[in-house]
């Protein structure tokens, strides 16, 4: 246990919408290499405390860091600098961009040209943008929609657009992946598919942070649970013992059809 590295500390995080407590004391740590499930029902904060360890809202009291550095209060392109990467419940891809051109967007984040360079045409800029090309498409493979690269992702299926969100994400070279309740309208088959990439992307050596609604993809995929109900962090562990935590039951699984 002792050789676990932290890689995101959530520590002790408040965070207050006008009377509304959305996060109260929220205390978790997430691990190098391990995927941690963030479950909840509606309301509970999931989306809430990923945007504050994304970036985009700043925790009222608490802290959140990620390697060890503090993320509060950081711009969204320094945060992903930094190696985390995070997908959202509500596609936002460049529909009128090719499959490719959205990763190499994602891989922009991290190119190292500067706009001279890239403006006079140097070598350099050309190493890169060839580097980068192979790399996206690299990416398009590892997430299973080859042979798609040069189509608009607009004309894509709803599954693929999502696979392709993860592999814009992944082409900023993260640490840490976030992915917001990825498999949202999924049928069965493409869950099961989902659940094999998530774990192709941690053996991989990306981290993987998981919001999700369906159960059975969460205990089928994450080592770690840490479950929220009302802002507050209800119950952390393995899936097993998240599973058979009468505050869970009570709170979530208790739900007909949660599952
Ligand atoms: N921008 C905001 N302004 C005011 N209240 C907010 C805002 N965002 C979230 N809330 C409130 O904070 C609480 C937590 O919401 P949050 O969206 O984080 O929950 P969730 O667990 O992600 O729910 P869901 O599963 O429905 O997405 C809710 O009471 C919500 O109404």
């Amino acid at each position: 246990m002792s050789e676990r590295k932290a890689l995101l500390e959530v520590d002790n995080v408040t965070l207050r919408f006008g009377g509304v407590v959305a996060l109260n004391q929220v205390d978790f740590t997430l691990y190098e290499g391990e995927i941690l499930g963030l479950i909840g029902p509606n309301g509970a904060g999931k989306t809430t405390c990923f945007n504050a360890m994304t970036g985009v809202y700043l925790p009222t009291e608490g802290q959140i860091r990620f390697k060890g550095e503090q993320v509060s209060g950081k711009k969204r392109n320094k945060i992903t600098k930094m190696g985390m990467a995070r997908t959202f419940q509500n596609i936002r891809l460049f529909p009128e961009m090719t499959a490719l051109e959205n990763v190499l967007v994602g891989a922009d984040a991290h190119n190292s040209t500067s706009v001279p360079t890239a403006l006079l045409r140097l070598p350099k800029h050309w190493r890169e943008e060839r580097q980068s090309k192979a790399r996206a498409l690299e990416l398009l493979d590892f997430v299973g929609i080859t042979g798609r690269s040069d189509d608009l992702a607009r004309n894509l299926s709803y599954g693929d657009q999502r696979r392709l969100e993860i592999a814009r994400a992944l082409a900023t070279n993260p640490a840490l992946l976030c992915l917001d309740e990825p498999a949202a309208g999924f049928n069965p088959a493409e869950k099961v598919a989902l659940l094999e990439l998530i774990k192709k992307i941690r053996d991989s050596g990306v981290t993987v942070l998981l919001i999700e609604h369906d159960m059975r993809l969460v205990m089928g995929v994450t080592d770690r649970i840490v479950v929220l109900e009302f802002g507050r962090k209800i119950a952390e562990g393995t899936p097993e013992e998240v599973r058979d935590n009468p505050k869970v039951v009570a709170a979530y699984l208790g739900v007909p059809d949660a599952a």
